[in-house]
Protein backbone atom coordinates (compact mmCIF):
# COMPACT_ATOMS: atom_id res chain seq x y z
CA UNK A 1 0.00 0.00 0.00
CA UNK A 2 1.67 3.40 -0.80
CA UNK A 3 0.99 6.78 0.84
CA UNK A 4 1.64 9.89 0.14
CA UNK A 5 3.24 12.25 2.47
CA UNK A 6 4.36 15.82 3.02
CA UNK A 7 7.57 16.48 5.34
CA UNK A 8 7.64 19.43 7.03
CA UNK A 9 10.26 21.35 9.51
CA UNK A 10 8.46 23.74 12.58
CA UNK A 11 12.45 25.63 13.35
CA UNK A 12 13.58 22.08 13.17
CA UNK A 13 11.27 19.86 14.91
CA UNK A 14 10.52 17.79 11.95
CA UNK A 15 7.05 15.86 10.87
CA UNK A 16 5.49 13.74 7.72
CA UNK A 17 2.17 15.03 7.37
CA UNK A 18 -0.23 12.75 6.00
CA UNK A 19 -3.70 13.54 4.29
CA UNK A 20 -6.27 11.09 6.13
CA UNK A 21 -9.36 12.83 5.23
CA UNK A 22 -10.91 9.58 3.64
CA UNK A 23 -10.03 7.68 6.36
CA UNK A 24 -8.22 4.79 4.66
CA UNK A 25 -5.02 4.81 6.09
CA UNK A 26 -4.46 2.78 9.28
CA UNK A 27 -1.13 2.50 10.69
CA UNK A 28 0.41 0.37 13.86
CA UNK A 29 3.13 1.50 15.91
CA UNK A 30 5.67 0.07 14.36
CA UNK A 31 4.36 1.48 10.98
CA UNK A 32 5.00 4.83 12.33
CA UNK A 33 7.87 4.05 14.22
CA UNK A 34 9.81 2.88 10.69
CA UNK A 35 8.40 6.15 9.13
CA UNK A 36 10.00 8.50 11.54
CA UNK A 37 12.93 6.12 12.00
CA UNK A 38 16.32 8.31 10.14
CA UNK A 39 17.57 5.50 8.76
CA UNK A 40 15.21 2.89 7.82
CA UNK A 41 12.40 5.33 7.11
CA UNK A 42 11.89 9.01 6.18
CA UNK A 43 12.80 10.24 10.00
CA UNK A 44 11.01 12.46 11.80
CA UNK A 45 10.13 14.06 15.50
CA UNK A 46 6.34 13.20 14.91
CA UNK A 47 3.87 11.49 12.74
CA UNK A 48 0.80 13.80 12.15
CA UNK A 49 -2.87 12.36 10.12
CA UNK A 50 -4.79 15.57 8.52
CA UNK A 51 -8.42 14.37 9.43
CA UNK A 52 -12.01 15.22 8.72
CA UNK A 53 -14.21 16.97 11.48
CA UNK A 54 -17.77 18.22 11.14
CA UNK A 55 -17.68 21.92 12.29
CA UNK A 56 -13.85 22.50 11.99
CA UNK A 57 -11.83 23.16 8.45
CA UNK A 58 -10.05 19.81 9.81
CA UNK A 59 -8.58 17.48 12.71
CA UNK A 60 -5.01 16.47 14.17
CA UNK A 61 -3.75 13.15 15.23
CA UNK A 62 -0.54 13.49 16.62
CA UNK A 63 1.94 10.71 17.20
CA UNK A 64 5.59 10.70 18.76
CA UNK A 65 8.47 8.96 16.65
CA UNK A 66 8.26 6.08 19.47
CA UNK A 67 4.84 5.25 17.19
CA UNK A 68 2.33 6.12 20.06
CA UNK A 69 -0.40 8.85 20.05
CA UNK A 70 -0.02 11.87 21.74
CA UNK A 71 -0.99 14.73 23.47
CA UNK A 72 -0.36 18.41 21.73
CA UNK A 73 1.80 19.02 19.46
CA UNK A 74 2.64 23.14 18.71
CA UNK A 75 4.61 22.92 15.90
CA UNK A 76 3.04 20.15 14.43
CA UNK A 77 -0.22 21.97 15.04
CA UNK A 78 1.45 25.11 12.95
CA UNK A 79 2.95 22.77 10.16
CA UNK A 80 -0.57 21.35 9.73
CA UNK A 81 -2.09 24.08 9.10
CA UNK A 82 -0.02 25.51 6.88
CA UNK A 83 -0.32 21.54 5.05
CA UNK A 84 -4.04 22.19 5.18
CA UNK A 85 -3.60 25.72 3.51
CA UNK A 86 -1.40 24.01 0.45
CA UNK A 87 -4.52 21.65 0.53
CA UNK A 88 -6.69 24.45 -0.34
CA UNK A 89 -8.78 24.36 3.15
CA UNK A 90 -8.44 27.18 4.29
CA UNK A 91 -6.92 30.91 3.61
CA UNK A 92 -7.31 33.69 6.07
CA UNK A 93 -7.45 31.94 9.42
CA UNK A 94 -8.79 28.05 9.95
CA UNK A 95 -10.54 25.84 13.36
CA UNK A 96 -9.27 22.99 13.86
CA UNK A 97 -9.99 20.05 16.34
CA UNK A 98 -6.64 18.52 18.22
CA UNK A 99 -6.70 16.04 21.16
CA UNK A 100 -6.68 18.88 23.26
CA UNK A 101 -9.22 20.40 21.39
CA UNK A 102 -10.16 23.39 19.47
CA UNK A 103 -7.23 25.76 18.01
CA UNK A 104 -7.02 28.72 15.72
CA UNK A 105 -4.34 29.46 13.33
CA UNK A 106 -3.67 32.19 10.98
CA UNK A 107 -0.72 32.98 8.41
CA UNK A 108 1.40 35.80 9.79
CA UNK A 109 2.99 39.03 7.59
CA UNK A 110 6.14 37.26 7.43
CA UNK A 111 4.66 34.21 6.38
CA UNK A 112 4.75 32.76 10.09
CA UNK A 113 2.07 30.65 11.26
CA UNK A 114 0.30 31.63 14.74
CA UNK A 115 -1.36 28.90 16.73
CA UNK A 116 -4.31 29.78 19.10
CA UNK A 117 -2.89 27.74 22.61
CA UNK A 118 -5.36 26.50 25.16
CA UNK A 119 -5.28 28.49 28.27
CA UNK A 120 -2.96 27.75 31.65
CA UNK A 121 -4.67 28.14 34.89
CA UNK A 122 -2.34 26.05 36.80
CA UNK A 123 1.48 26.33 37.78
CA UNK A 124 3.08 24.43 39.63
CA UNK A 125 6.54 26.21 40.97
CA UNK A 126 9.65 24.98 42.88
CA UNK A 127 13.08 26.96 43.38
CA UNK A 128 14.27 26.73 39.90
CA UNK A 129 11.81 24.27 38.58
CA UNK A 130 8.16 24.56 37.62
CA UNK A 131 5.58 22.23 35.76
CA UNK A 132 2.68 23.11 33.52
CA UNK A 133 0.59 21.69 31.25
CA UNK A 134 0.31 23.44 27.89
CA UNK A 135 -1.45 21.17 25.48
CA UNK A 136 0.95 18.56 26.48
CA UNK A 137 2.90 18.19 29.89
CA UNK A 138 6.30 20.25 30.49
CA UNK A 139 8.99 20.65 33.21
CA UNK A 140 10.73 23.78 32.71
CA UNK A 141 14.13 24.47 34.35
CA UNK A 142 16.21 27.47 34.96
CA UNK A 143 20.31 27.03 33.85
CA UNK A 144 22.86 29.70 33.83
CA UNK A 145 24.85 27.27 31.33
CA UNK A 146 22.25 25.95 28.61
CA UNK A 147 25.18 25.19 25.96
CA UNK A 148 26.95 23.20 28.20
CA UNK A 149 24.00 20.97 29.93
CA UNK A 150 23.79 17.67 28.33
CA UNK A 151 20.05 17.47 27.51
CA UNK A 152 19.81 14.18 26.97
CA UNK A 153 21.00 12.80 29.84
CA UNK A 154 19.59 15.34 32.38
CA UNK A 155 16.10 15.34 30.62
CA UNK A 156 15.81 11.65 30.75
CA UNK A 157 16.75 11.47 34.42
CA UNK A 158 13.54 13.87 35.47
CA UNK A 159 11.61 12.33 32.57
CA UNK A 160 11.93 8.30 33.81
CA UNK A 161 12.05 9.81 37.62
CA UNK A 162 9.36 8.47 40.09
CA UNK A 163 7.17 11.52 39.60
CA UNK A 164 6.90 11.36 36.31
CA UNK A 165 7.84 7.77 34.66
CA UNK A 166 4.61 6.49 34.23
CA UNK A 167 2.95 9.04 32.31
CA UNK A 168 6.34 10.96 31.18
CA UNK A 169 7.41 14.71 30.82
CA UNK A 170 8.61 17.04 28.40
CA UNK A 171 11.72 18.43 29.61
CA UNK A 172 13.22 22.00 29.15
CA UNK A 173 15.93 23.67 29.89
CA UNK A 174 15.84 27.19 30.16
CA UNK A 175 18.61 30.48 30.31
CA UNK A 176 17.96 34.52 29.67
CA UNK A 177 19.62 35.94 26.85
CA UNK A 178 20.41 39.02 25.40
CA UNK A 179 17.33 39.57 22.79
CA UNK A 180 15.25 36.05 23.48
CA UNK A 181 14.72 33.73 25.71
CA UNK A 182 16.70 30.31 25.02
CA UNK A 183 15.61 26.79 25.03
CA UNK A 184 16.64 23.70 24.81
CA UNK A 185 14.08 20.61 25.31
CA UNK A 186 14.03 16.67 25.86
CA UNK A 187 10.84 15.26 24.23
CA UNK A 188 8.96 12.28 25.67
CA UNK A 189 8.03 10.03 22.71
CA UNK A 190 11.27 11.38 21.14
CA UNK A 191 13.13 10.33 24.21
CA UNK A 192 15.52 12.53 22.59
CA UNK A 193 16.49 16.43 22.63
CA UNK A 194 14.37 18.01 19.47
CA UNK A 195 15.66 21.41 18.04
CA UNK A 196 12.59 23.04 18.89
CA UNK A 197 9.07 21.72 20.97
CA UNK A 198 6.45 24.19 20.77
CA UNK A 199 4.24 23.98 23.66
CA UNK A 200 7.93 23.56 25.47
CA UNK A 201 8.44 26.96 23.97
CA UNK A 202 5.21 28.04 25.18
CA UNK A 203 5.65 26.81 28.51
CA UNK A 204 8.66 28.35 28.98
CA UNK A 205 7.39 31.69 27.59
CA UNK A 206 4.31 32.38 30.40
CA UNK A 207 7.50 31.74 32.75
CA UNK A 208 9.09 34.32 31.42
CA UNK A 209 6.05 36.80 32.08
CA UNK A 210 7.13 39.89 34.35
CA UNK A 211 4.96 40.32 37.74
CA UNK A 212 2.21 42.95 35.83
CA UNK A 213 -0.72 41.07 34.72
CA UNK A 214 -0.82 42.55 30.88
CA UNK A 215 -0.01 41.69 27.45
CA UNK A 216 3.27 39.83 26.74
CA UNK A 217 5.24 39.30 23.57
CA UNK A 218 8.44 37.07 24.37
CA UNK A 219 11.10 35.99 21.67
CA UNK A 220 12.21 32.50 22.08
CA UNK A 221 15.67 31.01 20.49
CA UNK A 222 15.91 27.17 19.98
CA UNK A 223 18.54 25.34 18.42
CA UNK A 224 16.07 25.08 15.20
CA UNK A 225 14.89 28.78 14.96
CA UNK A 226 13.30 31.49 16.23
CA UNK A 227 9.61 31.88 17.96
CA UNK A 228 7.74 34.12 19.86
CA UNK A 229 4.65 33.58 22.16
CA UNK A 230 2.45 36.01 22.55
CA UNK A 231 -0.24 36.03 25.89
CA UNK A 232 -2.20 37.84 28.80
CA UNK A 233 -0.88 36.89 32.22
CA UNK A 234 -3.68 37.46 34.37
CA UNK A 235 -2.24 36.36 37.46
CA UNK A 236 1.11 34.08 38.16
CA UNK A 237 -1.26 30.88 37.61
CA UNK A 238 -3.79 31.87 34.86
CA UNK A 239 -2.39 32.89 31.16
CA UNK A 240 -5.03 33.36 28.18
CA UNK A 241 -4.83 34.13 24.76
CA UNK A 242 -1.97 32.43 24.05
CA UNK A 243 -0.26 32.34 20.60
CA UNK A 244 2.66 30.30 19.27
CA UNK A 245 4.06 32.01 16.65
CA UNK A 246 7.02 30.51 14.35
CA UNK A 247 7.98 29.33 10.96
CA UNK A 248 6.27 26.19 9.28
CA UNK A 249 8.52 24.93 6.20
CA UNK A 250 7.25 22.49 3.71
CA UNK A 251 10.50 20.66 3.23
CA UNK A 252 9.68 17.48 0.53
CA UNK A 253 6.33 15.49 -0.90
CA UNK A 254 6.95 11.78 -1.76
CA UNK A 255 5.39 8.80 -1.52
CA UNK A 256 6.40 5.45 0.23
CA UNK A 257 5.06 1.93 0.36
CA UNK A 258 4.01 0.47 4.00
CA UNK A 259 4.80 -3.30 2.60
CA UNK A 260 8.49 -2.28 1.48
CA UNK A 261 11.60 -4.35 2.02
CA UNK A 262 13.09 -1.47 4.61
CA UNK A 263 10.05 -1.51 6.72
CA UNK A 264 10.81 -5.89 7.10
CA UNK A 265 14.64 -5.04 7.80
CA UNK A 266 13.72 -2.14 10.44
CA UNK A 267 11.40 -4.97 12.07
CA UNK A 268 14.74 -6.83 12.45
CA UNK A 269 16.27 -4.38 14.55
CA UNK A 270 13.30 -4.15 17.28
N1 LIG B 1 6.57 15.03 22.59
C1 LIG B 1 5.39 15.74 23.09
C2 LIG B 1 4.40 16.04 21.94
C3 LIG B 1 5.03 16.91 20.88
C4 LIG B 1 5.45 18.22 21.46
C5 LIG B 1 6.31 19.09 20.56
N2 LIG B 1 6.81 18.49 19.33
C6 LIG B 1 5.60 20.40 20.27
O1 LIG B 1 5.90 21.04 19.25
O2 LIG B 1 4.74 20.78 21.11
C7 LIG B 1 4.67 14.87 24.10
O3 LIG B 1 4.56 13.66 23.88
O4 LIG B 1 4.18 15.43 25.09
Amino acid sequence: MQISFWKYEGAGNDFILVDNRQGEIQLHTEQIQWLCDRHFGIGADGFILLLSAEGYDFAMQYFNSDGRESTMCGNGGRCLADFAARLGLWKDRCSFLAIDGPHEAYRMENGWIALHMKDVASIERSYDTAVLNTGSPHLVKYTDHLDQVDVKTEGRKIRYSERFASEGINVNFIEYGQDALLIRTYERGVEDETLACGTGITAAALLAAGHEARSYRIPVQARGGRLEVRFKKIDDQHFTDIWLCGPATPVFTGSIDLTSTAFQEFLQTL
